[in-house]
């Protein structure tokens, strides 16, 4: 089944610059990502024993239900939720606004966005991440990030400054060098199916 194209959400971003140094590298990272699960080298991303160490029962983790290639964050929120932390998931509703965590429990319902990103309903309770888990279209050695281009992680890491930013992606993501603007904020680690990439800030 085709994903609604994000443009189905209305926006009042910039157009797209085909030039931009970001916008072509999300390009070539995508296919990098397909690429990768289409040759059938997707595998759990394992929790890591330092990141463990940051999640027990009085941790809200915020982690996301994968689009098409992304790495899959499922078995990390099952992980989490065996050591009692208490789960949160991105709700979109618009470009415009910004993103909100809200509360899920297994067998809670799920809707399905624009994006055609199943999310929690509106009625879910809203909660303050400790630790966000990100999904990634690239990062780099230095711990910088790409994402999809909405913005949404920016926004949400600038709105919870102390929360732990763990990205999560497949080892291919990996560049020599992340584009960096004003707002970027980097990581302070990355997972990847081949476990903690190093160095990092945890
Ligand atoms: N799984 C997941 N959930 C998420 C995000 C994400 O990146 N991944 N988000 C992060 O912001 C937010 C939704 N924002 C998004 C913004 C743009 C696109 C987007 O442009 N998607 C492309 C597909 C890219 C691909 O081929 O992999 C599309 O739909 O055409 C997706 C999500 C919240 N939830
Ligand atoms: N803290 C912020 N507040 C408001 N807008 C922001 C903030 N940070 C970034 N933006 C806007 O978000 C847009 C997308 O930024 P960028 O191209 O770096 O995307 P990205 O980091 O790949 O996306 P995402 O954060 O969704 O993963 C930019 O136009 C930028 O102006």
């Amino acid at each position: 089944m085709a994903v609604p194209s994000p443009s189905r959400l209305s926006s009042s971003r910039r157009p797209v610059n085909a030039a931009e140094p970001k916008y072509r590298l999300r390009t070539e990272l995508r296919a990098r990502r397909r690429a990768f699960v289409a040759a059938g080298n997707a595998a759990p991303i394992p929790l890591s024993d330092r990141l463990a160490a940051h999640i027990n029962a009085e941790t809200i983790v915020a982690g996301y239900l994968p689009q098409r290639f992304e790495a899959d964050c499922r078995g990390l929120i099952g992980a989490c939720l065996n050591r009692g932390a208490r789960i949160a998931l991105p709700h979109v509703e618009s470009m415009k606004k910004p993103m909100l965590f809200l509360g899920w429990e297994p067998c809670d319902p799920l809707e399905t966005n624009a994006l055609g990103i199943e999310q929690p309903p509106m009625s879910a309770p809203e909660l303050a991440p400790d630790i966000i888990l990100t999904p990634l279209v690239g990062f780099d050695d230095r711990r910088n990030r790409l994402g999809q281009g909405g913005g949404f992680y920016d926004r949400a890491f600038a709105a919870h400054p102390n929360a732990l930013r763990i990205g999560l992606a497949w080892s291919v993501q990996q560049v020599d060098t992340i584009p960096v603007d004003p707002w970027d904020v980097p990581l302070h680690a990355v997972i990847t199916e081949r476990g903690l990439f190093e160095p990092a800030e945890i």
